[in-house]
C-alpha cells in the first residue's frame, strides 16, 4: 500500500472488484543462478513474511485482504483467470533484472491467451524513469555525480500518492490462502540475535515506525552524514533499505519528509545526504535498466578480463568469518548472524573479496544475495561490480586496506570485539591485528594464533604502515550521538549545499 503503489490507483479509478495478490514462488527457494547457494535466506523470508502479514491487515481494515498463494505468479494467474471466468485486467509493477522479466514476459503470454488486458507501472525509484532528462536509457551517464548533477539540476520527484481509505472489493468465492511457514517453505526461523543492528520487522507499519523514529522522534536524521559510517547500534543510518527492497515505503514518501522535516526542523548536509544515498539507489535500478544482464557477467560493464579465482576453501573462510582478519571477520559474521551489514562493512569485506583474495566477485555477491535481508538484485550487483572494479567506479584500481578501514571506523576495536568473542581479550586497536602481537600479549589476551583464531589467509604489504599506529585517540569516524546536528548548518537549505564544491 505504500505511497508510489499506482497500481492501487489505477485499479481504484478503473475496477468494480480488484483481487490483490501475492505468489510465494518457487524460484525464489531454490538456488543462486551460477553456486547454488540458497536464493533466499531465513532473515529476508522472516522480512517477507511480516511484510505479507502486515499487508494483509492493513487491506482487510480498508475493506479487501491480500490473496496469498504458493505457485509461479504466471500459474496461478492462469488458474485465477479461469476459475473467474471474466478478468478484464491484470496489472503489475514493473521490474529491471531479468529473472523478474521472463516471469513478466510469461504473466504477458497468459493474459494474452485469455485476452486479458494488461496494465504495467513503473514505481521503485525516487525519480521516475519517463521523467529522467535523458533522451533514452543509453543516455544515461556511467559516472553517478555526472547522473546526480543532471537529475538534481532538471529531474523533478512526483508527490507521493494518498492511500485509498477504502479498497474496492474482491469478487466473492475466492479463497484467501493461508501464508506458509518457515516449515512449510522448507526452512528454519532464524534465532534473534540482541547485538543486530536491524531489530526490525517486516511491513509497512514497521517501515512508517521507522521514519517517524529516525526523522521526528530522534532527529538522528539531523545527524545522518556524521553517523552513517558508523557500524554498531540501530540508529548510525537510517535501515529503510529492507523496507525499500520489499515495496514497503515508497522513495518519494521519504523524500516528502525529508523535505517536510527540512521546512520544520532543519535542513542541513545530512538531511540532503538521506537524499543523495536515495539516488545512488534509483541509479543502480537504472544502471540496470541500461545494461541489462551485463550486470551479471563476470567481465562486468566495462567487458574488463580479470582473472578471477574460484578457491573454495579461501571463500569458506571469506563467508564464515575464519580469514584472520578481524575487521572483515566481524563483518561477515555480523551479516551471518543477523542478515544486515553496514555500508562501511559491504564495501571492505567486497574489496577484500576481489582485491585481496582475488577471488570472482559473482561468489560475494551470491553470497550476498543469499543473506541480506535487503538484498534488491540491482543494489547488490551494482554495488559488487563497482567494488570488484569492472563497475561504475570512475577510479581505477580502488583498493580498501583493511587494517587503515578498521583503525579508522572501529578505532577502538569494539565493532570487532562484538563479533569475534575470541578476540575479547585484546585491548584497543590491536584487536586489529592479532598477528602482530608478541606472544606474551597473546597469552595474556587467551588467544593461540591457529588455534583460538586463525593467522591472517593473506597479509597486504600495505597494511604494515598501519600496524604500530594504533592508538585509544578521537572516538571512530561515523560514531556521533544520533541528536547531533552540526550547529553550523543549521537552517541552510539545500541550495547551500548544492553550491559547495566540497561533495
Ligand atoms: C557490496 C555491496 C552490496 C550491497 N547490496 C545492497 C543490496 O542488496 N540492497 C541494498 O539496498 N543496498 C545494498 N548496498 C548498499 C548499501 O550498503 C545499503 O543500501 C545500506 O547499507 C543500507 O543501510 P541503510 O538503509 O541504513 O542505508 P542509509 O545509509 O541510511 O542510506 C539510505 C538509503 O539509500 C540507499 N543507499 C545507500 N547507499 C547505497 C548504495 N551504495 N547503493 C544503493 N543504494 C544505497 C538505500 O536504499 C538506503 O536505505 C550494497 C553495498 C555494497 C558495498
Amino acid at each position: 500500500m505504500n505511497h508510489s503503489v499506482c497500481v492501487f490507483h489505477w485499479a481504484q479509478r478503473n475496477a468494480d472488484y480488484i483481487i490483490p495478490l501475492y505468489c510465494f514462488d518457487p524460484r525464489h527457494y531454490q538456488g543462486t543462478y551460477h553456486f547454488n547457494f540458497p536464493k533466499t535466506g531465513p532473515f529476508r523470508l522472516r522480512f517477507l513474511l511480516d511484510s505479507v502479514k502486515d499487508l494483509r491487515a492493513t487491506l482487510r481494515k480498508r475493506g479487501s485482504t491480500l490473496l496469498v498463494r504458493q505457485g509461479k505468479p504466471e500459474d496461478v494467474v492462469s488458474d485465477l483467470i479461469q476459475q473467474l471466468g471474466s478478468v478484464t485486467a491484470v496489472a503489475f509493477h514493473e521490474e529491471v533484472a531479468s529473472e523478474e522479466k521472463t516471469v513478466e514476459k510469461k504473466l504477458k503470454a497468459i493474459c494474452c491467451q485469455n485476452k486479458v488486458k494488461v496494465q504495467t507501472f513503473w514505481g521503485s525509484t525516487l525519480y521516475h524513469r519517463d521523467d529522467l532528462p535523458f533522451s533514452h536509457i543509453g543516455g544515461l551517464p556511467d559516472v553517478y555525480t555526472q547522473f546526480r548533477k543532471v537529475v538534481e539540476g532538471q529531474g523533478r520527484v512526483r508527490p507521493v500518492l494518498s492511500t485509498p481509505g477504502q479498497v474496492k472489493p474482491l469478487p466473492l468465492g475466492l479463497e484467501e490462502g493461508t501464508i506458509p511457514t518457515f516449515e512449510g517453505l522448507g526452512q528454519t526461523e532464524p534465532v534473534e540475535d540482541c547485538r543486530s543492528a536491524f531489530p526490525c520487522r517486516g511491513g509497512e507499519t514497521e517501515a512508517l515506525a521507522r521514519l517517524k523514529h529516525y526523522f521526528w522522534d530522534t532527529n538522528a536524521v539531523a545527524a545522518y552524514k556524521e553517523t552513517r559510517n558508523g557500524m554498531i547500534g540501530v540508529d548510525y543510518s537510517t535501515k529503510f533499505s529492507p523496507w525499500l527492497a520489499l515495496g514497503c515505503i515508497s522513495p518519494r514518501y521519504i523524500y516528502e519528509q525529508i523535505k517536510k522535516y527540512e521546512a520544520e526542523r532543519t535542513a542541513n548536509q545530512s538531511t540532503y545526504w538521506v537524499i543523495f544515498e536515495l539516488l545512488w539507489r534509483d541509479y543502480f535500478q537504472f544502471v540496470g535498466l541500461k545494461y541489462g544482464n551485463r550486470i551479471f557477467h563476470m567481465n562486468g560493464l566495462q567487458d574488463k578480463h580479470v582473472s578471477w579465482k574460484t578457491d573454495m576453501k579461501l571463500f569458506d573462510a571469506w563467508k564464515d568469518g575464519r580469514t584472520g582478519v578481524p575487521f572483515v571477520d566481524a563483518n561477515m559474521r555480523e551479516l551471518a548472524l543477523t542478515g544486515f551489514m553496514s555500508n562501511r562493512g559491504r564495501q571492505n569485506v567486497a574489496s577484500f573479496l576481489t582485491k585481496d583474495l582475488g577471488l570472482d566477485w559473482r561468489l560475494g555477491a551470491e553470497w550476498f544475495e543469499y543473506l541480506l535481508v535487503d538484498h534488491d538484485v540491482c543494489s547488490n550487483y551494482g554495488n559488487w561490480l563497482y567494488s570488484a572494479g569492472i563497475g561504475n567506479d570512475p577510479r581505477e584500481n580502488r583498493k580498501f586496506n583493511m587494517i587503515k578501514q578498521g583503525l579508522d571506523y572501529d578505532n577502538n576495536g569494539e565493532y570487532v570485539r562484538q563479533w569475534v568473542p575470541e578476540l575479547r581479550g585484546i585491548k584497543g586497536g590491536d584487536v586489529h591485528t592479532p598477528w602482530t602481537l608478541s606472544n606474551s600479549a597473546l597469552s595474556h589476551a587467551q588467544v593461540s594464533l591457529n588455534e583460538t583464531y586463525p593467522s591472517p589467509v593473506i597479509i597486504a604489504p600495505e597494511w604494515s604502515r598501519h600496524v604500530n599506529n594504533k592508538s585509544s585517540g578521537p572516538p571512530a569516524k561515523g560514531r556521533k550521538g544520533s541528536s547531533y546536528t552540526p550547529r553550523q548548518h543549521k537552517d541552510r537549505g539545500i541550495d547551500f549545499y548544492f553550491s559547495k564544491k566540497s561533495f
